[in-house]
């Protein structure tokens, strides 16, 4: 006994669409061949994470990179769910020069919106696609080490309280994670630790831009990609005519003084991650859903790239 052939209504314009979508897989193969077997660090800012569309879109993306090949490693901010939590606690808090000054009472309130909250929620949403995220903090396996931060304002260093700058990184605690294929999604808390190189019991508050820098120079990461609600890194901010595609580590270290606010520390981390061997990084506008994905497979180039001087040469 024979089946009927199943025959589908076409026209031109399906077949056209079809195409189209065969074209845009194609043309994420070279760039699919260059990735595959290399850990890409992907900061997802908490600005980016707005709604349910986007975060859904970011959890796709994510685990589409692992399934071709590439390592991706997570390192989430939240700065607008802290200020949600800490204005719902009636506690104040302000940043200065990009961080947020954190007293120990607002430490409790970041480190349970990072750990118990956004992470969470992001791990959920990835492993809807299966059991792949694995969250740790900073404090787990000793992944991160970290000082005391201040800021020069003005000329004036100025404290931040339990703010802390990352003095060492852990790679392992993250490699064991991605041996194992899985997604390792981190939080930006850090035990601090005093110059003897003692641990003081104290933990700190890093600005996640500055902690995704961090691990992509350590994990050796081919790209670093930071998501967050503007197009890119503006020349003349808020000029919207003035979106940098491009610019060497020399251009980027001769603006970062007159940069302000969230800027300063996500320049400041794409600096250093360049200066430290990661070849590129990206500053993308995570408003606009699978942008991650599109810096990366595709050769449209989005938002702004940061490229070592050798490159410009
Ligand atoms: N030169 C600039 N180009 C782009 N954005 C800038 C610039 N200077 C300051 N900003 C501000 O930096 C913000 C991004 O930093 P931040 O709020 O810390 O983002 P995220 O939460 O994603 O880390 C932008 O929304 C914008 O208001
Ligand atoms: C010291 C400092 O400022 N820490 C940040 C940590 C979260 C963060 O960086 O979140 P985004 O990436 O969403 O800005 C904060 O408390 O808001």
């Amino acid at each position: 006994m024979t089946e009927n052939p199943t025959v589908l209504p076409r026209d031109e314009s399906t077949l056209s669409a079809a195409a189209d979508k065969a074209e845009v897989l194609v043309e994420a193969l070279p760039w699919i061949q260059k990735f595959a077997g290399s850990t890409i660090v992907i900061k997802y800012g908490g600005n980016a994470m707005v709604n349910d569309q986007l975060r859904r879109a970011f959890a796709e993306d994510v685990v589409f990179l692992r399934h071709v090949g590439v390592d991706p490693v997570v390192v989430h901010g939240g700065g607008p769910q802290i200020n949600a939590m800490l204005e719902a606690l009636g506690i104040k808090s302000e940043f200065r020069g990009g961080h947020r000054v954190t007293t120990a009472e607002a430490m409790d309130v970041v480190r349970m919106v990072l750990t118990g909250q956004v992470s969470r929620e992001l791990i959920g949403l990835i492993n809807s696609h299966g059991p792949y995220a694995v969250g740790l903090s900073g404090e787990d396996a000793a992944l991160l080490q970290a000082r005391r931060k201040t800021v020069e304002i003005d000329g004036v260093e100025t404290d931040l309280g339990l703010v802390g700058e990352v003095t060492g990184v852990n790679p392992e605690a993250v490699q064991d994670i991605l041996d194992a294929g899985r997604i390792p999604v981190i939080s930006t808390i850090a035990p601090e630790f005093d110059s003897e190189g003692n641990p003081t019991g104290e933990v700190l508050n890093i600005n996640a831009d500055l902690a995704a820098g961090a691990v992509a120079s350590a994990l050796g990461a081919s790209k670093l990609v930071m998501l967050t609600d503007v197009e890119g890194l503006y020349a003349n901010w808020p000029d919207k005519s003035s979106l940098i595609s491009s610019l060497s580590a020399a251009d980027l270290r001769a603006m970062l003084p007159n940069l302000q606010s969230g800027m300063i520390p996500k320049m400041a981390a794409a600096l250093a991650a360049v200066d430290s061997g990661v070849p590129r990084a990206h500053i993308v506008d995570g408003r606009q859903p699978h942008s991650m994905l599109l810096e990366i497979v595709t050769s449209a180039g989005v938002g702004t790239q940061v490229v070592p001087d050798e490159d410009t040469l």
